[in-house]
């Protein structure tokens, strides 16, 4: 198999243009480096940095697996446009809330069946979130296929109406089957993501579906830490790609003062 390019010697922020890109990030792994606890993340400073100066120049959302609220309070004071629970709430751009409608009853009968996994086995997590429960075995990794069984049993009666999502650590089980790429695919025929080309930078399994969904276009698509992808490039780690962000804020301000100083005026997105 061949090796994935890396993002920072293939592509230079410099090929990059405010008035054709549109920006997609992950959330945990790729801007917030991984915590023991889903609580215990923090999002680096230089990292926000970055994330305020490219809202300001580019049309810019998180995709991720956590609540939006989640994402408002680690991300605070940016509200950005967002897709939260793995695709299955979506905040458009002008603020409007997109829900897919669920049934709440499979999701009850499953957290009613792993409690008692969970209190016996202490370090195991559930995080409840709308729509979705994910159960972490971070703190006990050797649990790992027992988790695995527990879901399994606990959702085989329930069909469709429920999918499983491993990811770092993690089973979330999540009402129907939207996913990221279906968010990704909704923000590209919206504005002001329309009609741009699409970068997307993610670290887990649950990404692939939007590497995937962009497979067939221009699209820049970015695995963050090593892993099996079908993304086009690769960076190290949520380190290294705060760095790249960074200097792709410092590109795009530098652009805007050129648009400025030939045209006289702001963009002012
Ligand atoms: O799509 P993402 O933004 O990457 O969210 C995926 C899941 O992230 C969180 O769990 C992961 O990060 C935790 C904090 O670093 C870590 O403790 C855990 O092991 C990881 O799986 C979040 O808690 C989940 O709800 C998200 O689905």
């Amino acid at each position: 198999m061949s090796e994935t390019p890396s993002l920072l010697t293939s592509l230079a922020p410099t090929a990059f243009h405010p008035d054709s890109i549109a920006l997609f990030l992950d959330f945990d792994g790729t801007l917030a480096p991984i915590a023991e606890h889903p609580d215990a993340v923090a999002v680096p400073p230089k990292t926000m940095k970055a994330l305020a100066a490219l809202a300001e120049q580019v049309p810019l959302a998180i995709l991720s697996g956590r609540p939006i609220h989640d994402l408002d309070r680690f991300l605070s004071p940016l509200m950005l446009p967002a897709a939260g629970v793995h695709g299955l709430e979506r905040r458009s751009a002008d603020g409007t809330i997109h829900r897919v409608p669920i049934a709440d009853d499979a999701l009850e009968a499953v957290r009613e069946a792993l409690s008692p996994f969970v209190m016996k086995n202490p370090g195991l997590l559930l995080e409840h979130k709308p729509g979705s429960i994910a159960l972490h075995f971070r703190k006990r990794p050797e649990l790992a296929e027992a988790c695995a069984e527990c879901v399994r049993e606990a959702t085989a009666a329930h069909g469709d109406a429920l999918t499983v999502v491993p990811g770092k650590m993690v089973l979330d089980i999540k009402a129907g089957a939207a996913t990221k790429g279906d968010a990704l695919r909704a923000f590209m025929n919206e504005a002001p993501f329309v009609g741009r080309r699409a970068f997307f930078a993610g670290d887990d399994v649950t990404d692939e579906a939007a590497f995937s969904a962009l497979q067939a276009s221009d699209a820049i698509t970015v695995k963050i830490g090593p892993g099996e992808t079908a993304a086009r490039y690769r960076c190290a780690g949520p380190e290294t790609f705060a760095e790249w962000l960074m200097s792709l804020a410092r590109t795009m301000q530098s652009l805007e003062r050129e648009n400025e100083l030939t045209h006289g005026k702001s963009k002012g997105r």
